[in-house]
Parts: C-alpha cells; sequence; structure tokens
C-alpha cells in the first residue's frame, strides 16, 4: 500500500472505499475499494476532498482481481458452461444446459491449496439446469503476481476443473414384477413413478410390461426391451430378499456385466446396477416408489448423461448418502448423495 497525490493515481488501484455525501440527497460510495483510478476520475475524487489516495502500486508483474478473475475462468471453466459478469474480482460459472455437474475434485484441491485465490463449486456428479449458477471463483487480494497464475495454469496441465455433461435422449424400457400386480390386486404405481422421473430428463419410454415372480418371464421381458432398441431397461420391485424377489436373478441371467447388487445409499440399498454391452440394465428397489429421491435418482441421471459407472463411483456415494427424510424433501439442496 502507498500514499499518492491524486493526480498520479491513473491505473493505480484504490485501497479502499470513498464516500460521497450530498447534504439531504446522498451518502454512499462514490468509488469502490478495488476500483482502478481513471483519467476522468481525478476531477471527481478531488471535488470529493481526496488529494491524497492509498493504493496499491500496480507494477508490471501484478494483476487486478478483475483481470485475475478472467485468467482463471479461462483455465478452470470446461464445456457447457457460461461464464457471469466479474463482481468485485469474483466471477461465477453458469450452466448453459441441463445435465451433470462434473467437478475434477482433485484439481480443484490442488487449486485451492495455491493460496492466494479461491474456487468453490457445486457438488461433484450432481444434476444442474439450465441457468444454473454452478461454481465461483476469485483471487483473495485485490492484485496477485502474475507468476502465481501461471503457475495455476501449469498445475492444471489444460484440464478444466468443472464442467457440464448435457442429457442425451435415451428410449426406456420398463419391466415391472409382482404377482400382487400382475394379477390385479393392486394397482400399479411404480410404472407412472419412473415414467414421471424419466421424463423430466428428456428419455422416451417405449413400453412397460407387467410380470408375475417368475424368473424366466421378468428375464424374457428384459430381452425384449433391449431387442426392442431400450438403451435403459428399468426393473421395479421384487428387489429385496423373500422368497418371491425374483428380479436380481432374472437381471443376472442376461449375462450382464453386473456391477453392484446394493449401494451405499439409504433409500436405496437393494439396487443393482448392470450393463450388457452399451445397454443398462437397473433392478430398482420398492423404496423409489415411495421416496421422492433414492439412489436411483442419482443412478439414472449420470447413465442419461452418458456415464458409465464402475463399483467405485457406487461405492463413494456411501458418505451423503443417508437422506435425512425431512418432512418436506429440498433436494437438491442438501447433502443427500453428494
Ligand atoms: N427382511 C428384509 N426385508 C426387506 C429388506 C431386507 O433387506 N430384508 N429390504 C427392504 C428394502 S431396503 C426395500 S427397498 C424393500 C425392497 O423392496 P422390493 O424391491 O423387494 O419390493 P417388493 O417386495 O417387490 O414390494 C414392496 C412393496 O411395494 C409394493 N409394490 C411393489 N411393486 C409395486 C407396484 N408396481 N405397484 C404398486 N405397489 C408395488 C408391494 O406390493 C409391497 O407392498 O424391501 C424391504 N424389506
Ligand atoms: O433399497 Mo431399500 O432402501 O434401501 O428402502
Amino acid at each position: 500500500m502507498r500514499l499518492i497525490k491524486t493526480e498520479d493515481a491513473e491505473g493505480h488501484v484504490l485501497c479502499h472505499d470513498i464516500t460521497q455525501i450530498i447534504p439531504g440527497k446522498f451518502k454512499g460510495r462514490a468509488f469502490k475499494k478495488g476500483h482502478i483510478v481513471k483519467k476522468e476520475d481525478i476531477p471527481v475524487l478531488k471535488s470529493l476532498g481526496k488529494n491524497h489516495l492509498y493504493i496499491w502500486e500496480m507494477k508490471e508483474n501484478m494483476v487486478h482481481e478483475n483481470e485475475a478473475a478472467e485468467f482463471i475462468r479461462d483455465i478452470v471453466m470446461g464445456n457447457n458452461l457460461k461464464s457471469g459478469e466479474i463482481k468485485e474480482g469474483k466471477i461465477e460459472f453458469i450452466s448453459e444446459c441441463d445435465g451433470i455437474l462434473k467437478v475434477n475434485r482433485e484439481s480443484l484441491l490442488e487449486f485451492n491449496m495455491l493460496g492466494e485465490m479461491m474456487m468453490a463449486t457445486l457438488s461433484n456428479n450432481v444434476p444442474v439446469k439450465a441457468g444454473e449458477r454452478v461454481a465461483g471463483t476469485r483471487i483473495i487480494p485485490l492484485i496477485i503476481e502474475r507468476e502465481k497464475l501461471n503457475h495455476a495454469k501449469e498445475i492444471l496441465k489444460n484440464r478444466s476443473i468443472v464442467q457440464v455433461i448435457p442429457y442425451k435422449k435415451k428410449k426406456i424400457g420398463i419391466v415391472t414384477s409382482g404377482n400382487e400386480v400382475y394379477n390385479g390386486i393392486i394397482k400399479d404405481r411404480f410404472g407412472p413413478v419412473i415414467e414421471k422421473k424419466v421424463s423430466e430428463y428428456g428419455c422416451e419410454v417405449i413400453g412397460q410390461k407387467i410380470c408375475p415372480d417368475d424368473t424366466e418371464e421378468i428375464y424374457n421381458a428384459i430381452e425384449m426391451f433391449l431387442k426392442q432398441g431400450a438403451d435403459i431397461v428399468c426393473c421395479t420391485g421384487g428387489m429385496s430378499v423373500d422368497p418371491d424377489d425374483l428380479t436380481p436373478a432374472a437381471i443376472k441371467r442376461t449375462n450382464a456385466d453386473i456391477i453392484t447388487y446394493g449401494a451405499p445409499v439409504l433409500p436405496g440399498a437393494m439396487f443393482m446396477l448392470a450393463y450388457k454391452e452399451n445397454k443398462t440394465i437397473m433392478g430398482i428397489p420398492g423404496c423409489a416408489m415411495y421416496n421422492r429421491i433414492t439412489v436411483f435418482d442419482m443412478i439414472f441421471s449420470r447413465t442419461v448423461a452418458g456415464e458409465k459407472l464402475s463399483l467405485r463411483d457406487i461405492a463413494e456415494y456411501g458418505d451423503g448418502g443417508f437422506c435425512r427424510g425431512c418432512d418436506e424433501c429440498r433436494y437438491p439442496n442438501c447433502g443427500f448423495g453428494k
């Protein structure tokens, strides 16, 4: 910080706010801390009685917070994002489409360990909407050495930290099992729940088949939808441990690769994920019909964005995988699945 004469201040950065008072009319900030003094500001500053100013010296190697924010934006912002207006050195990223937010968590950690700069994002893998603010970054001081910014660029090695993967329109087959539903003792209430959810991601339901608790029939229905071109087959019910729960066996019968039977998410423990070539088969437990958000929403959204999940991806849900069961569900504005 240095004290200088106002007439020498052009191009320098103000270290403090400058207040203007017009009796009876206005009292407020005429110039903000961080403002870069322009030639035309000098007479205004003098008219406010400011003949001297505290400024940050803008040496060759120093970068102002606004320019630094733009520099950081260019190195961390990935696909399907746009930046908002820079405000007081802060820049935010806005999603340009509906999709899944991908955060390179290791790079984000490395970046945030550098000091004098920060970046905060929504959680990795959350669904985001077009127009939603998803991340923000800024430097901490008013000015920063250019070498520090260049160092950040170097450690990122041309990999962005945050991006959005848009949903692709997928074809969905629904296989609903349960003797009580098949025999008309109760009305199917699972199909409409799945249909509503998948349509929110722009997917098309190509059909639903209601099966009795019979492995062969459930298996045949899955194969039928795969042959009809379904990208994802959603099997509902029959996922737990009683003798009539045959859906896992039927999915195994297709010879698909079983990624998991069981997920560290409550509700959703009895979930199954399997891949047959580039097609996905999900075994969705009964809780997905009852609870507003379950493991199904998390895995389905990522699948629609084109991701193929590993056992590790599923296992990572354990931390944050316990739903609080609030009276009024606020998901995604809570820690569930984050
Ligand atoms: N002894 C145990 N019991 C349960 C366990 C367990 O580990 N040990 N797991 C519980 C968990 S967790 C869940 S989730 C449910 C799993 O349910 P399922 O997927 O096996 O569901 P079903 O047994 O087929 O049905 C449960 C319930 O929902 C009704 N249902 C099913 N499908 C439909 C439909 N299409 N439309 C309307 N209603 C439907 C069904 O009639 C049952 O009442 O299991 C826990 N139990
Ligand atoms: O698959 Mo069930 O959570 O865990 O209700």
